[in-house]
């Protein structure tokens, strides 16, 4: 993964060692979830059983495991990330406000070059503090360290995956993390890059920072390499030492690793009771993780080991603290960059993804397009025909629809795909909420509104609406908010749930407010308790401003054209006979407007409790 010419310290900036010593520690954890989903069963079962532990800076540790024992929920714990659902006490000492978790899907941005991406990275992370020249060191000496350098230009998402894991570890150490959690860093890896990685990780560590990170089943090599080795069985800690005690220690009850295997195919294999119900025994015997007894002896084997394993790494004196410090924790968000500044850097990074993604952008201008020219093509000339004045109706019906329907479905889907990376790059406070949720709002307006220009344009001239500049304006104006106000559902729609529910709930939303957009059944013919449903359908107050834009406001009477007879030559006639006379552009313009900022305010809402209650 990582060239054989890694440098020794991987950031020359980095200080060997932190003015104050790192440590994590976890005492008593116990993490419970739901055991059924049945409706009424409120029944729990537990997935971690008041394991203790104590993991230090300038250490590798590994929390080892067969799959299901409980590794990535104690890591979430650990690293903060889960925050309800279990008991005990957590401290993260010495690095609570420089932490930073490196989850297990690589959370890119595929269509940023590794440079634009850690770019961006350095701006959120080092924020003014540091000037453009010391932030371009700082990018190239990382990429250089990680082997990323001679793929600078690449796009992210064209990495290899072992090049995606280092981009990854490469976007997080700009700001000099002390605490590194990695849930299971080599997954997807072949051997080779694997124990490029673990070199890697050890590397990161021995400058200083606690490493910790989750591990299926390392090979013999890399599990000499670990200096601490955490097991889980079951959600019970069965060692907690170094891995050159392991032998003794599994001696002690009567297990001995068969010569040429590998002791953590043994381990996983004793977890996964091969040999016996070792569990409750070994458990005990390390008192679930709170004895340092096998940690103790990690100062002279595994230095050794690492000597013969790594080549001539530095290894700086582990910090022990025998007995837990008072057990506090806080996960301070605190950002680097200012607001101004966090909004801004997104901003562009959004941009410069939206103009990469050209099919989506291309497509979504042209389908604006191609519907503004259908539509003229049909209805070519009809606006100025006292004969036609339903299906221009229909025209400014269907236009209503298409605006919203569009929009809200570009969101709808975009959004809960990025969710993954905002979550990833809020946690470890690359970011406000506010500003992420801002700088979307921004980056994108100018290709919504350009959207709604085009389809109105198109629409309003080839089907002969009144060719009054005023009037074009403010039907301009209605389409363009009208598809803002449906982008605002698509975000509340997409923020709230998965794709595929967004994907079928989001048109089904608009759908109520279709039945009661006046087009079906005018609300003078509805039952009176439904009546209020006609005033607060924000469908109908967009038709009804397309409708006040094109036939309101005094507009002279029209030719009576495509008919001998024309009943409708009276424009405020029409009005009367949809029951829009005494509607006005205005009223109309407001309440979409405000009930446009009340989406996006409860879609703020909706944000903060997904990214960071909902854990
Ligand atoms: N929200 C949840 N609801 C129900 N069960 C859960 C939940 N979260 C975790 N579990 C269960 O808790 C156990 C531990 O899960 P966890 O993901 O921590 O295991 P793991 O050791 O990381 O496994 P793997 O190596 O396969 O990722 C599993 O049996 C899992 O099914």
């Amino acid at each position: 993964m990582v060239g054989n010419n890694l440098p020794l310290e991987i950031l020359k900036d980095s200080p060997r060692q932190f003015n104050e010593p790192v440590q994590v520690s976890f005492k008593d954890v116990t993490c419970s979830v739901k055991a059924s989903y049945t409706f009424f069963s409120r029944e729990r079962k537990e997935i971690l059983h008041g394991v203790s532990g104590h993991f230090r800076g300038g250490e590798l540790t590994a929390i080892m495991g067969p799959s299901g024992a409980g590794k990535s929920t104690l890591l979430n714990i650990l690293a903060g990330f889960k925050k309800k659902g279990y008991m005990g006490d957590v401290c993260v000492e010495g690095g609570s406000d420089r932490k930073c978790y490196i989850m297990q899907e690589e959370s890119l941005h595929p269509l940023l070059t590794v440079r634009e991406a850690m770019n961006i990275a350095a701006s959120l992370k080092l924020g003014s503090s540091v000037n453009t020249k010391q932030r371009v060191h700082r990018v190239n000496e990382i990429l250089d360290s990680l082997g990323l350098s001679a793929h600078a230009m690449t796009l992210s998402g064209h990495l290899s995956g072992g090049q995606k894991k280092r981009l990854g570890i490469a976007l997080e150490l700009i700001d000099n993390p002390k605490v590194m959690f990695f849930d299971e860093p080599t997954s997807g890896l072949d051997s080779s890059t694997t124990k490029q990685c673990v070199k890697l990780l050890k590397d990161l560590s021995r400058e200083g920072r606690a490493v910790i990170c989750t591990l299926h089943q390392p090979s013999a090599t890399i599990f000499k390499v670990i200096d601490q080795v955490y097991c889980l069985a079951s959600g019970w800690c069965i060692y907690n030492g170094a891995p050159s005690g392991l032998n003794t220690f599994l001696g002690e009850h009567g297990l001995c690793c068969p010569q040429y295997h590998n002791p953590a195919d043994f381990l996983l294999e004793i977890c996964c009771g091969e040999y016996g119900d070792h569990i409750p025994a070994m458990s005990e015997a390390c008192n679930n993780g709170k004895s340092e007894d096998w940690v103790k002896i990690i100062a002279s084997s595994s230095e050794n080991i690492n000597s013969s394993q790594m080549g001539n790494v530095q290894v700086t004196t582990p910090v022990h603290a025998p007995d837990l410090p008072p057990l506090e924790c806080f996960h301070k968000q605190t950002y680097p960059a200012s607001f101004v500044k966090q909004v801004m850097v997104l901003v562009q990074r959004i941009g410069i993804q939206l103009i990469r993604d050209h099919f989506l952008m291309h497509s979504r201008l042209m389908i604006h397009a191609v519907i503004g020219v259908l539509i003229g093509i049909f209805f070519f000339d009809i606006g100025c025909d006292a004969g036609m004045v339903f299906s221009n109706y229909n025209v400014l019906f269907f236009s209503v629809l298409f605006l919203a329907f569009s929009a809200l479905q570009s969101m709808a889907i975009a959004f809960p795909l990025e969710m993954p990376i905002i979550r990833k790059e809020h946690f470890n406070c690359w970011y406000s909420i506010k500003a992420y949720y801002l700088a979307n709002t921004i980056a994108d307006l100018p290709i919504q509104v350009s959207c709604a220009v085009i389809y109105c344009t198109i629409v309003y001239w080839m089907s002969g609406q009144p060719p009054e500049w005023t009037r074009f304006f403010m039907f301009t104006f209605m389409g363009i908010i009208t598809s803002l106000l449906a982008q605002s559902i698509g975000y509340l729609v997409g923020a709230s749930m998965k794709v595929m529910n967004g994907v079928m709930l989001g048109p089904l939303s608009i759908t109520p407010w279709v039945l009661f957009s006046g087009f079906f059944l005018q609300a003078r013919d509805s039952p009176d308790w439904a009546r209020w449903l006609y005033t607060i359908s924000w469908l109908r107050r967009c038709i009804e401003g397309l409708v006040a834009s094109v036939y309101g406001y005094k507009r002279q009477r029209l030719p009576c054209i495509s008919e001998d007879y024309c009943h409708f030559v009276s424009p405020l006639k029409f009005l009367k006979e949809l029951d829009m006379a005494d509607q006005s552009f205005g009223f109309n313009v407001a309440f979409v407007l405000i009930f446009y900022i009340f989406l996006k305010v409860c879609t703020y809402y909706i944000l903060i409790y997904q990214l960071r209650l909902k854990r």
